[in-house]
């Protein structure tokens, strides 16, 4: 027999099993709906999901038609999540993936073919519901919002059909942190077994690997820089449209993956709009945050403002950046040292700008709290080349104030150099790099505008620098950042705080603290 001949019985054999397949998975997607053809009976049973690994396979290659709409295979949900059933247009797979408070569960699901998460609510809650889909509704479009796709109602349940993320924040770090700890005792050729995580290690274990989240010394990483400040472009959306988001914690920023990292806010249960020009929801809003990780007048008064979330940032970027650390403590009493003001910064001293940013975010008073877009454009967001210029245009601001003039800025300047320096900075430098510097003119040495002018000195002269000082001082800018940020680490805040209260208002320095770009 020729092949062809073979062939045209087999691919009408295939059409019709292929038809049969469909009509089959469309039943089983029914099963258990309470708003849809309720009780078909489950005579799906030779796999976990009722399906056998040959149609698995073959159900692979195509998509499902459903009354009009597309769905993807199940296939789609990964690690047999086929289990499950259709409310209206979505596939609500029993594969969970987390569990919230108030009985709410999420899960993996299928909406109009995209792979979505489900977000089960509990119906006698509907009012919480309700909350979430109209703050979504108003907020999702944003890249660091979680967007929504639908809602769909059974008796008992709400379901909201949410994008998509890998993990929560909360569990990147965890598992982050185990990975690297699995990694040393791996090393170590330690055989003892490394205490399991919830969120399989293998489910994220390729995020982690290809992110690192810290760099040496434990400053942050330019992804985990990315991630914090995806979450303050999040929370700049919503208070751009007078939303309160009043739950902000490590839990609810989840991540997805694209050629980068990315985070995005979610749970929007009891965020509430401000309307008009109201400032603040007062006594009467409902709904409170979680434990932990709410400002002191929210706990006290349930005060709330755009402030309270800020305040809930500083916890969240604290937590973020000393792996899962707290500014007020442990779990039970970090209430009670929130209401007392009882603060333990120290964790983040490492990073002398995270400090100065989170020991103004976490301020006891809502009204001295930055706002998102300020925030923004702290300098723990600046690149190295941002850095670079701030301090080449702050040298230029000093260089030619008059020591005998009495001049207030360079006063202040110099008042900073036992925090910033810490000595005299040639002890700081390398002798074949000192000998460089006074070929040309001579430096005081405990003088904070001479540091600054060697600095932008030889940043404008970078390549007329011999080559071993080039190869000294790293390249331009990221290298030459580093090499004096790991000498003087807080000699950029530091600077950056007198030049912020004398020469905010001058034009060469407005690109440094202007929000409206953002
Ligand atoms: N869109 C999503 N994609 C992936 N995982 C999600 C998604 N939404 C939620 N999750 C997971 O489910 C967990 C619980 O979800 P969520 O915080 O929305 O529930 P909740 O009941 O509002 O919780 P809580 O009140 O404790 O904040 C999250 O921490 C996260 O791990």
């Amino acid at each position: 027999m020729s092949p062809l001949r073979l062939l045209v019985p087999l691919f009408f054999l295939g059409a019709i099993v292929t038809v049969f397949i469909k009509m089959f998975s469309s039943r089983g997607s029914d099963f258990n709906s309470k708003s849809g053809p309720s009780k078909k009976k489950r005579n799906r049973k030779s796999g976990k999901d009722g399906i056998t690994n040959g149609q698995r396979d073959s159900q692979s290659e195509f998509e499902l038609i459903e009354g009009g709409q597309m769905l993807l295979g199940f296939n789609n949900l990964l690690n047999g999540a086929a289990d499950g059933r259709k409310i209206g247009k979505l596939f609500v797979s029993n594969k969970e993936i987390a569990k919230g408070s108030n009985g709410t569960v999420v899960f993996e699901g299928v909406y109009e073919g995209r792979a979505v998460a489900v977000k089960r609510l509990v119906r006698s809650h509907h009012e919480v519901a309700f909350k979430e889909i109209q703050n979504l509704i108003a907020s999702d479009q944003h890249s660091n919002i979680i967007r929504w796709y639908g809602v769909e109602y059974d008796r008992d349940f709400v379901y909201l059909s949410l994008e998509r993320c890998t993990c929560s924040l909360d569990d990147l770090i965890k598992t982050y942190l185990e990975f690297s700890m699995k990694k040393v005792l791996e090393n170590n050729e330690s055989t003892e077994a490394v205490s399991t995580y919830k969120i399989s290690l293998d489910s994220l274990e390729g995020i982690v690997k290809g992110n690192n989240l810290w760099k040496v010394g434990g400053h942050p990483s330019p992804v985990m820089l990315k991630l914090m400040r995806d979450v303050v472009y999040g929370l700049a959306h919503l208070h751009n449209l007078g939303i309160v988001h009043r739950d902000l914690k490590p839990q609810n920023v989840l991540i997805t993956r694209g050629m980068t990292l990315s985070a995005k806010l979610s749970d929007m249960g009891i965020s509430k709009r401000l309307s008009g020009d109201m400032s603040s929801l007062g006594h009467l809003a409902t709904g409170c945050g979680s434990s932990g990780w709410q400002a002191p007048e929210q706990l006290l008064q349930g005060h709330q403002t755009r402030a309270v979330d800020m305040f809930s940032l500083g916890c969240v970027l604290f937590y973020t950046i000393t792996g899962c650390k707290h500014p007020f403590g442990d779990d039970l009493e970090r209430d009670v040292n929130i209401v007392k003001n009882k603060v333990d910064l120290f964790p983040v001293e490492h990073v002398p700008e995270a400090s100065d940013l989170i020991s103004r975010l976490l301020n006891p008073n809502p009204g001295l709290r930055p706002s998102a877009t300020e925030v923004l454009v702290h300098p723990m967001f600046w690149n190295s080349e941002m850095r670079l210029s701030f301090l080449r245009d702050a040298s230029d601001r000093v260089e030619l104030e008059n020591r005998e003039a009495d001049s207030q800025i360079l006063k202040a300047m110099e008042s900073i150099a036992p925090v910033a320096i810490g000595g005299k900075w040639d002890e700081k430098i390398e002798p074949i790099f000192i000998t460089n510097i006074g070929r040309y003119r001579r430096y005081k040495y405990d003088s904070i505008r001479d540091l600054l002018r060697v600095i932008r000195n030889k940043l404008n002269h970078y390549r007329e620098l011999p080559p071993e000082i080039q190869e000294l001082v790293g390249t331009v800018p990221e290298g030459f950042d580093e090499y004096f940020a790991v000498r003087f680490p807080k000699l950029l805040i530091e600077v950056y705080r007198v030049i912020s209260l004398h020469c905010k208002e001058e034009e060469v320095f407005r690109k440094y603290f202007e929000c409206n770009s953002i």
